[in-house]
């Protein structure tokens, strides 16, 4: 379980125009994510969703605020606790394209979660390669291939696959299928719900479409300009919102899946 209480994040602007300006991203945020469940991040541009889960991988830190993981505040830990930290909370980003290494062969951008892990022997890698490939749904043949031989859909199944070699327990997903075509998007979501239910994975799911949140999420949180406005089960807040925005953005949003 992953849990921020009271998550604050202010960025102050610097230079000769920004003197003294500052941005509230973050407005004491409390958030839970429930073993083996996906709490969905909403909110328009600038809301604040980006930082929340760069907050929740430890990229950056709060102001203020607690993120505990296991128990642990993950802002302070270091060492074993923080490596165990990093492997178990693996994000998986909107341009998986851009960020797999062009020169690299898929067998070899799938090696390297198993380098760093060290626990796994060379002599198994190869299968393990072949069984991620096939747990995503992609033939194992493709390991030879490079990203640019693949599908915008298949790289970021290969995304997913690299951050599930580490062994994760929750996944950071943010916007995983923004960049895809719609019709590629129920795909990797299925695929992804599929291994939640396999794997006992839980999510927390940064997006900005209400529909995507409604099908895929079982919590959600709805944010605006770093505020909090709605936190809830995504059934409760789908029938009976709380707050005046989160009924504004509901009634403004199309409802496509
Ligand atoms: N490194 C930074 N330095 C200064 N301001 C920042 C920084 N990162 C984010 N911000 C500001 O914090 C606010 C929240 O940004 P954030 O990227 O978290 O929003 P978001 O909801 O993810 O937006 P988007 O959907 O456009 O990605 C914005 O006003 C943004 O300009």
């Amino acid at each position: 379980m992953l849990e921020l209480d009271a998550i604050t994040k202010v960025f102050r602007k610097r230079g000769p125009f920004g003197g003294g300006r500052s941005t509230v991203a973050l407005d004491r945020i409390s958030v839970r994510i429930g073993d083996g469940r996906t709490l969905g991040v909403i909110g328009e541009s600038g809301s604040g969703k980006s930082t929340l889960a760069r907050i929740a991988l430890r990229m950056i830190a709060p102001d203020s605020g607690t993120v505990r993981f296991g128990g642990r505040d993950i802002t302070r830990v270091s060492g074993k606790a923080l490596r165990d930290f990093r492997r178990k909370v693996q994000p998986v980003f909107q341009d998986s394209a851009g960020a797999l290494d062009p020169r690299m062969t898929i067998a070899r951008i799938l090696r390297e979660p198993l380098m760093l892990r060290g626990d796994v022997p060379r002599a198994e890698w190869s299968k393990r390669i072949t069984d991620i490939l096939t747990a995503i749904d992609l033939s194992p043949a493709l390991r030879d291939r490079y990203p640019r031989q693949l599908s915008g859909g298949q790289r970021q199944r290969i995304g997913i696959a690299r951050a599930l070699l580490m062994e994760p327990e929750i996944l950071i997903l943010d916007e995983p299928v923004s960049a895809l075509d719609v019709s590629v998007q129920a795909n990797v979501l299925n695929l992804l719900r599929d291994l939640q239910r396999d794997r006992g994975l839980s999510y927390l799911f940064i997006g900005h479409d209400l529909s995507i949140a409604e099908y895929f999420c079982d919590d959600i949180l709805v944010l605006h300009n770093g505020v909090q406005k709605d936190f809830a089960d995504a059934e409760t807040l789908f029938r009976d919102p709380k707050d005046d925005y989160t009924r504004t953005l509901l009634a403004a949003m199309p409802r496509q899946l």
